[in-house]
């Protein structure tokens, strides 16, 4: 059994801040998908979509997804658009619990909006990002426990996290 805590949430939820947290108070490994992509490529999201498309960023996506399933006992941050692949779905299911970061379009937005890396907020009307956020929703629903994030800094997050898998946690010592 993989045993891992995936983090599935729209852009800015805070899957990369928290996990790192939850990782760091657990003991356990973290890994992100997103980073992956990254690194293995040796360019940054924005320039992988800039030169290649979003096409060829799901393919790469798919292999870090496939790559990061296979760890034990880890937290595994994904990408915002991960869940649109079924088999991305199948594989972070598969033995791990997934955890829904929700957040409000508003506060995702003062989060992620800013910085110029998330290619898919950028250039966008507003209407065509609330349209985006609206689309995305039905594919996250799949996960086991939901946890709203608004409001909430990183650290309570990854506590909310802890709590809500507590007694899944227990079982696996
Ligand atoms: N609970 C929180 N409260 C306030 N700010 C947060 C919170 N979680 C994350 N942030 C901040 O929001 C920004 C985006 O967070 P993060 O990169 O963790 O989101 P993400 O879900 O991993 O996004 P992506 O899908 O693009 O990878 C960061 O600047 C981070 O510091
Ligand atoms: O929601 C999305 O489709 C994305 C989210 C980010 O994590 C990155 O994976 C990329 O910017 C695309
Ligand atoms: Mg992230």
């Amino acid at each position: 059994m993989p045993d891992n805590i995936v983090l599935i949430g729209f852009m800015g939820s805070g899957k990369t801040t928290a996990g790192k947290i939850l990782a760091a108070s657990l003991g356990w490994s973290f890994v992100d998908t997103d980073a992956m992509i990254e690194e293995d490529a040796g360019l940054s999201i924005k320039e992988i979509f800039a030169r290649y498309g979003e096409q060829y960023f799901r393919e790469l996506e798919q292999a870090a997804v496939a790559q990061a399933a296979a760890s034990r006992g880890a937290v595994i941050a994904t990408g915002g658009g991960a869940v649109l692949s079924g088999d991305n779905v199948r594989r972070l299911r598969e033995g791990n619990k997934v955890v829904w970061l929700q957040v409000r379009l508003e506060t995702a937005l003062q989060r992620a909006g800013v910085t110029g890396d998330r290619p898919l907020l950028q250039e966008r009307r507003r209407e065509e990002v609330a349209e985006l956020f609206k689309r995305r929703e039905p594919y996250y629903t799949f996960a086991d426990v939901y946890i709203d994030t608004d409001g909430k800094d990183a650290a309570a997050v990854a506590g909310e996290i802890k709590e809500a898998l507590k007694l899944w946690l227990a079982s696996l010592k």
